[in-house]
């Protein structure tokens, strides 16, 4: 720990035990004043950040500070509160810090110390520098819109948020307007039109990933619409979001919040919004000749992905385990399709997606600075080579992150980064069932998902798929309603029916979970929107992925 100016030092009581309380601008620490006769030596605290009788608690990670007298209601929490007895009977002053504490597998809890002071212009004192402290946290967000999906995952989404996040928020300060979804659709439009988003540091998403996709359409459109870009042209460069969004997980897979924070834990992620912490996220826009379709900051899946992802919706009333029956039926199906990739290579500065680098915060590639990316794109552009695959696929995936959850530790592809401008685009060709399910199941061990003759994986900045039948409108029209609509019995019947020879020639795109019936698709890795980590975007700050 570099040495730092003391801004604050006194001798202050925590627990009934005298402390030296030290407050630089960076660490509030206290250590326990030890018997000269007994003295030990004093560990140097900051690591685990604790040593016996040592503590050391950066400043960004202190979440507020108050005054607490005995007997007096909180003024921040709002409720009454019993000050610890102090034994020395002395100290009737006294405040409480609420900050950060890290625990196993990336998550994070709020802690509290109360220290008395002797009298109380000293406590005044502490508090007032330590909320000067605070002051200079400029990245902290004061204000957040938060749109909570009562009907995600398990449909806690509204509990999650009111017992486990709303304190937190409360706690620290940051005042919130909350909007209880109504409708598939309604944060997106919400913030597509209405929503006063000056008034706002941050918007946060209560729900999965299908939730968080939503709020991310409607805070994208809305930015290119007030700076007038066109998005249908799939050419255009996308102008970076303003605001942040946060996640709080609430959903079935929950897959950005982990890959970009490390765990799906609501506590952990408002916390990470909280201290402010921000990833930027690579955003994919996927187009179909001039028609713009969709945004994807996780997986564009073709064949499996989407076949899995097609039959789960229409077994929603199921809950999340909708997903492993529709995977094992989608694996017995073994359906494959045939068709045209071609893609723009990425360049080899930013590595391989076999180069076992794992895209962690303060990750080098992500870090080069966006004005750098620009030129070395522009550059590039005078030597843009396409590559050409054609084949018969049971999937085609790409993969803007690691697409890590909790059933697939590594994700989809381990060393895809978040933010460098590239896709990891995996082809799966047609292959034995046997073969296929051992390239499954090495999405849930160690071992290399890529080692299997008929996989291939590219770093990519653009890519197509032609399906190889045209598809007609009909045909499409008839995915979209099977996408959008729980009841397609006839259809279902006629697609598992073994007697009948009508295999579908096509499948569709999964996109971050959410279905695009198109086939023919164009995708370019547009530059990264920068959002609040807890996002995990799943890692932390600006470094959501503490992963
Ligand atoms: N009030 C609502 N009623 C019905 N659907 C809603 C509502 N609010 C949002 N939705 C839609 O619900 C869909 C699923 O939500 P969400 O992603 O939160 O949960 P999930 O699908 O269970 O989780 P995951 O996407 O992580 O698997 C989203 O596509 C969203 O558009």
């Amino acid at each position: 720990m570099e040495k730092q100016p003391r801004l604050l030092c006194s001798q202050l009581s925590v627990g009934g035990r005298v402390c030296d309380v030290t407050l630089s601008s960076s660490f509030l620490s206290w250590r326990e004043v030890v018997d000269s006769s007994k003295k030990r030596t004093a560990a140097n605290v900051y690591g685990p950040l604790k040593a016996a009788g040592s503590h050391c608690v950066p400043v960004c990670e202190i979440i507020a500070i108050q005054e607490t007298e005995e007997d007096c209601p909180s003024t921040n929490v709002g409720k009454w509160q019993k000050v610890p007895q102090n034994p020395a009977g002395s100290n009737q002053h006294a405040f409480t810090v609420s900050y950060v504490e890290r625990t196993l597998k990336h998550r994070w809890r709020c802690s509290e110390v109360t220290l008395h002071c002797p009298d109380r212009k000293l406590c005044l004192q502490w508090v007032q520098a330590i909320r000067e402290q605070l002051a200079l946290l400029t990245i902290r967000p004061k204000r957040l819109l938060v749109y909570i999906n009562p009907h995600g995952g398990k449909q806690r989404g509204k509990r999650i948020y009111e017992q486990k996040v709303a304190p937190i928020f409360s706690r620290a300060s940051i005042t919130t307007d909350v909007i209880v979804t109504e409708r598939a659709n309604h944060a997106r439009d919400h913030l597509k039109t209405e929503a006063d988003l000056k008034k706002y540091d941050g918007v946060v998403c209560v729900g999965g990933d299908g939730m968080f996709s939503e709020i991310m359409h409607g805070l994208i459109s809305r930015t290119q619409c007030d700076s007038g870009v066109d998005q249908s042209c799939a050419d255009e460069t996308l102008i970076p979001c303003g605001l942040r969004i946060g996640i709080i997980p609430a959903g079935s897979t929950d897959c950005i919040c982990y890959a970009t924070v490390g765990c799906n834990d609501p506590v952990t992620s408002a916390l990470h919004i909280v201290v402010g912490d921000s990833q930027p996220l690579d955003v994919c826009s996927v187009h179909q000749n001039n028609a713009f379709l969709r945004y994807s900051v996780s997986l564009l899946g073709y064949g499996f992905y989407g076949d899995v992802l097609m039959d789960s919706e229409r077994k929603r009333w199921m809950g999340p385990a909708r997903y492993d029956i529709s995977g094992v039926k989608t694996f017995l199906s073994h359906r494959y399709y045939e068709g045209t990739i071609s893609f723009l290579p990425a360049d080899g500065s930013v590595g391989t997606p076999r180069d076992k680098i794992q895209c962690r915060s303060g990750c080098n590639i992500c870090q080069l600075p966006s004005a750098d990316k620009a030129v070395y794109k522009v550059e590039d552009k005078n030597k843009d080579v396409w590559q050409v695959i054609r084949g018969k696929f049971l999937a085609i995936n790409a993969a803007c992150m690691s697409c890590a959850c909790p059933r697939s530790p590594k994700g989809l592809s381990p060393s895809a980064h978040l933010a460098d401008g590239t896709a990891d685009l995996i082809l799966v060709r047609k292959c034995s069932r046997l073969d296929f399910l051992r390239h499954l199941l090495r999405h849930t061990n160690k071992n290399d998902q890529f080692d299997h003759p008929f996989v291939e994986v590219y770093r990519v900045r653009q890519f197509r798929f032609t399906p190889r039948y045209q598809e007609t409108d009909s045909e499409l029209d008839l995915r979209e309603a099977e996408g959008s609509s729980s009841k397609h019995f006839f259809t279902q019947i006629c697609r598992e029916h073994q007697a009948c020879s009508c295999a579908p020639t096509h499948s569709s795109w999964n996109c971050d979970g959410e279905i695009l019936p198109h086939g023919a698709i164009q995708v370019s890795v547009q530059g990264e929107q920068k959002w609040s980590k807890n996002i995990p975007m799943g890692n932390s700050s600006s470094e959501v992925v503490q992963s």
